[in-house]
């Protein structure tokens, strides 16, 4: 069983016993505002950073204590993030729907929902805790099930991070003609990271969609890197989260230090 696997067997377990009835989550539905127009936070015309509250990692256990994820949101949006990013897996990345609320209620810029979405009532989840994007695993998903989830949450009013980390993943992307494609250069079934998925991959998408580099971004000459590649947004979790201060380490990402 690959780490993927494993970690959507937690995550359905998880899943299974926070499940409210149909009515409860519509109604909590109700009761949200509508999503932001992440489309339009993403599109700007400099590099887009999504940065992400981030406890922990599979590979690397704990990441950095983080106490008032609130805070840590509010410190990204001040340094420029085009979004946030909130982890809600619970036993492999320390997340919760509790920090996702915390975010939600903090900033004005649109919230990633990260988690494993394998399940419907996820996405009904993901809108009634504020989020405005979702993300959308190609290697976890069968074809039908991407392009279901890609309607559902559009329908939801939500944007989807489609995320791929092969030719081949790309490839099935494609089809559902998404607006925001994430490269992954960490393997999900085996947790390696390695960059020159960026360069491989992100060159073949169209340059309408909005292209986000994702994961092992640390320093300037990697985002110059990714940059190079041809994305247009970086998604960037444990180098903000352990830096101490993810002002300074954002601005110098942007090349703004
Ligand atoms: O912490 P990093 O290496 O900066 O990576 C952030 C983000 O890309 C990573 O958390 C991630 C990308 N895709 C995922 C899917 C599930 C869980 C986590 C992820």
């Amino acid at each position: 069983m690959s780490v993927l696997d494993s970690i959507i067997e937690g995550v359905r377990e998880d899943l299974a016993a926070r499940r409210l009835p149909l009515v409860q989550i519509h109604k909590r539905m109700e009761q949200t505002a509508p999503a932001l127009d992440a489309h339009e936070f993403l599109s700007r015309d400099e590099m887009n950073v999504i940065a992400e509250v981030k406890r922990s990692s599979p590979s690397k256990g704990v990441l950095a204590s983080i106490t008032d994820p609130a805070a840590l949101a509010e410190q990204y949006q001040e340094a420029g993030a085009a979004a946030v990013s909130v982890l809600t897996e619970r036993r492999r990345f320390g997340g919760s729907l509790e920090d996702l609320d915390a975010v939600r209620k903090r900033v004005s810029i649109p919230v990633l929902r990260k988690d494993f979405m394998v399940d419907e009532y996820q996405f009904l989840e993901a809108r009634a805790h504020g989020a405005d994007i979702v993300l959308l695993i190609v290697a976890a998903l069968s074809k039908s099930q991407l392009r279901d989830f890609y309607d559902l949450a559009t329908e939801l009013g939500m944007a989807s991070l489609i995320e791929v980390h092969t030719a081949q993943e790309l490839e099935g992307a494609m089809d559902i003609e998404p607006r925001i494609i994430g490269v992954n250069s960490r393997n999900l079934k085996t947790l390696d990271v390695d960059s020159a998925a960026f360069a491989d991959l992100i060159p073949r998408i169209p340059s309408d969609v909005i292209r986000v580099a994702e994961s092992g971004i640390a320093t300037r000459s990697d985002v110059e890197f990714a940059q190079k590649a041809g994305a247009t947004a970086i998604l960037v979790g444990e180098s903000l989260v352990k830096s101490g201060d993810p002002i300074s380490a954002m601005q110098e990402l942007i090349g703004r230090r």
